[in-house]
């Protein structure tokens, strides 16, 4: 089973460290929740496994090959997909438009389309007019038409109701069933935790609590406050 895995990993910006020594396992086919309060450095260290950025101490692998030193480029051939901040859709092209830049090929475009009912309605509509959650959809499908083996999602529900990012909950559970490892990082704690199958929580630059059991946060609030209060 294919595994991406964090070992002490140390992410530094400017001045300094901010997150350190960060061990953590994404596994094909699961969720990994990834939560804690803002600022803990869950983007940082999500960037410096797409590679945006390099980690300064530690070792990240691919089935137990380095790929530290691989370019943002190269780690995306490695299947490694990267969903940032924000809904990166280009707002001009059409769904199908912003869908096929990944798709490639009709055949991926009819895969995807399978796994999106949704976008199938709206897949000759400008992505400009679709909803927040609707173009996060799209955003989502473009990931999955580039046949991840490990996706990172940073924060998708960013801007949107909690009822609206509910519906892309089971879309993200999809994902993981066709055989993706996903690491989720999500504000919604409780959402993501509920969909997990591990979690764990960072807090001011440091794992407060270690990669277990997503329902032994979700079923002892005691344990996750404590977490995200950084003890
Ligand atoms: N480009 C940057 N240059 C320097 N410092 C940065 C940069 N981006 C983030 N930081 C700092 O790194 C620390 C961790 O930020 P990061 O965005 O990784 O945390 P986060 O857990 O994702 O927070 P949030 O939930 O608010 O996005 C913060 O102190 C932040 O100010």
């Amino acid at each position: 089973m294919s595994e991406l895995q964090l070992a002490g990993v140390t992410v530094s910006r400017g001045a300094g460290p901010v997150i350190s020594d960060v061990s953590l396992t994404i596994r094909a086919g699961q969720i990994l929740a990834l939560v804690g309060p803002n600022g803990a450095g869950k983007t940082s260290l999500l960037e410096s496994v797409s590679g945006v950025i390099t980690h300064s101490v530690g070792e990240i692998t691919v089935d137990n090959e380095s790929i530290g030193k691989r370019t943002r480029v190269q780690r995306s051939r490695l299947g490694i997909s990267h969903i940032e901040q924000g809904r990166a859709i280009f707002p001009s092209l059409t769904v199908r438009e912003n869908i096929m830049l990944t798709a490639k090929s009709e055949g991926t475009m009819r895969e995807v389309l399978a796994s999106f009912p949704e976008l199938e309605k709206r897949i000759d509509a400008q992505a400009v007019l679709l909803s927040g959650g609707e173009q996060q959809m799209v955003v989502l499908a473009r990931a999955f038409a580039s046949k991840p083996r490990f996706l990172l999602i940073d924060e998708m529900s960013l801007g949107l109701a909690p009822v609206v990012f509910m519906r892309l909950l089971p879309i993200i559970q999809g994902i993981a069933a066709s055989g993706v490892g996903v690491l989720l990082v999500e504000q919604f704690t409780n959402l993501a935790l509920g969909i997990a199958d591990e979690a764990m929580v960072v807090a001011s630059g440091r794992v407060s609590h270690s990669q277990g059991p997503a329902a032994a946060l979700a079923e002892d609030p005691e344990l996750l406050r404590t977490a995200y209060l950084g003890s």
